[in-house]
């Protein structure tokens, strides 16, 4: 399982990681059925304290710690930045099934995910455009991907969901006709691709949308054939933003004036991921399928746990501690966003019930 206590070593606002929590608040029958809050907040701190336990932070919102409201703008509003300057970026939301993590993202598609941060990053990104649009050209594309055991499926292919029928009970192996599995590869100068993943081109707002509503639809089918696999698997929405910027008219000592504009290029990209819950990385089922899967889900929480740390150790980094990215098809995946000139954004999100009997 990874460990929050292992991330809270990267506090400080230079480091290239930054890790909050996110505490839901008790909700519809749980304060009914007596549950109370076992955690509480440190006042003026970004702390939380569990029973004798205190973990640190960079933020701590709700439940009386910051208003949920303020995470965009302290976390992922300058990673949206960064994307015009040519930083990739990916923020992860890690927790337990029912935690708040597709809630705190914004990956369900109906009205109430709305607040979450997915729509947020959208809504800035476009705004931003507007402003530069006079004096740069924007190509945008987006992909949404799945990752559960350990294979990568395309949620915006919906020839591939729509084949996704459970067989005997259990989940098939999803496979297109003449359609090769989706692959990552590496470019020489270090750039991670999907190989036969569908990326969307989009101009507007609302097409940006759409690519996320009709993935988040297409997972949650999928998911119902699969007997709820959304909190078995790992979503990736990644945001990729190609920019050419025309460069002012470069002026010569003498006072003439080269009237050739010149040009940039910039290309960066945000992964936007929801998490497989995390409590399905305990090996809990004793079932041949349920092992395995756990086993899988186990392999990249933990991979990712450990690129985390090993990046958030700033002396370890320096001395050039090797980074495990390719020991999950999830780490391997962001391995181009996360660590480098990337930054990372890891939110925790957290039930605060326990049951009193
Ligand atoms: N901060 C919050 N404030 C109010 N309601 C919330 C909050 N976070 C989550 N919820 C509600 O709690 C329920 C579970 O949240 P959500 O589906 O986001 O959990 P999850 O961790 O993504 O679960 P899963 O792993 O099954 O996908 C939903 O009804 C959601 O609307």
């Amino acid at each position: 399982m990874v460990s929050m206590e292992a991330t809270n070593a990267s506090t400080g606002e230079d480091c290239c990681v930054k890790v909050a929590v996110h505490i839901r608040p008790l909700i519809g029958d749980e304060k009914l059925q007596g549950c109370k809050d076992c955690v509480s907040v440190v006042s003026g701190k970004p702390q939380v304290q569990i029973g004798t336990h205190c973990f640190t932070f960079d933020h701590v919102y709700g439940s009386s710690g910051s208003p949920s409201s303020g995470m965009f703008e302290e976390c992922v509003a300058p990673l949206v930045e960064g994307l015009f300057q040519g930083y990739n970026a990916t923020v992860l939301a890690y927790g337990q099934t029912g935690s708040g993590k597709t809630y705190t993202m914004g990956t369900g598609f109906h009205d109430s995910y709305q607040s979450g941060l997915i729509p947020q990053v959208m809504n800035s990104l476009f705004r931003k455009i507007e402003t530069l649009e006079h004096q740069t050209e924007f190509q945008l594309h987006v992909s949404f991907i799945e990752i559960h055991k350990e294979e990568v499926r395309d949620l915006l292919d919906s020839s591939a969901i729509n084949r996704s029928e459970p067989m005997n009970g259990q989940a098939n192996k999803v496979t297109v006709p003449g359609k090769p599995p989706i692959q990552i590869r590496e470019t020489s100068n270090g750039v991670i691709t999907l190989a036969g993943c569908t990326e969307c081109s989009v101009k507007t707002l609302k097409e940006m949308a759409d690519c996320l509503v009709q993935g988040s639809l297409n997972r949650a089918t999928g998911s119902t054939n699969m007997n709820n696999q959304s909190s078995r698997s790992h979503a990736i929405f990644t945001i990729t933003v190609e920019q050419m910027r025309k460069l002012n008219p470069l002026v010569s000592t003498d006072g003439d004036v080269n009237d050739s504009m010149k040009e940039e290029y910039l290309c960066a990209k945000l992964h936007l991921v929801d998490l497989a819950g995390s409590e399905r990385a305990k090996r809990t089922g004793s079932d041949g399928l349920r092992f395995k899967e756990g086993v899988h889900i186990n392999k990249g929480l933990l991979a990712l746990g450990n690129v985390i740390s090993a990046l958030g150790d700033e002396k370890k980094r320096k001395e050039g501690l090797h980074v495990p990215y390719r020991d999950s098809k999830l780490t391997r995946l962001l391995q181009d966003s996360l660590g480098g000139n990337s930054r990372t954004f890891m939110i925790g999100t957290f039930t605060s019930l326990h049951i009193s009997l």
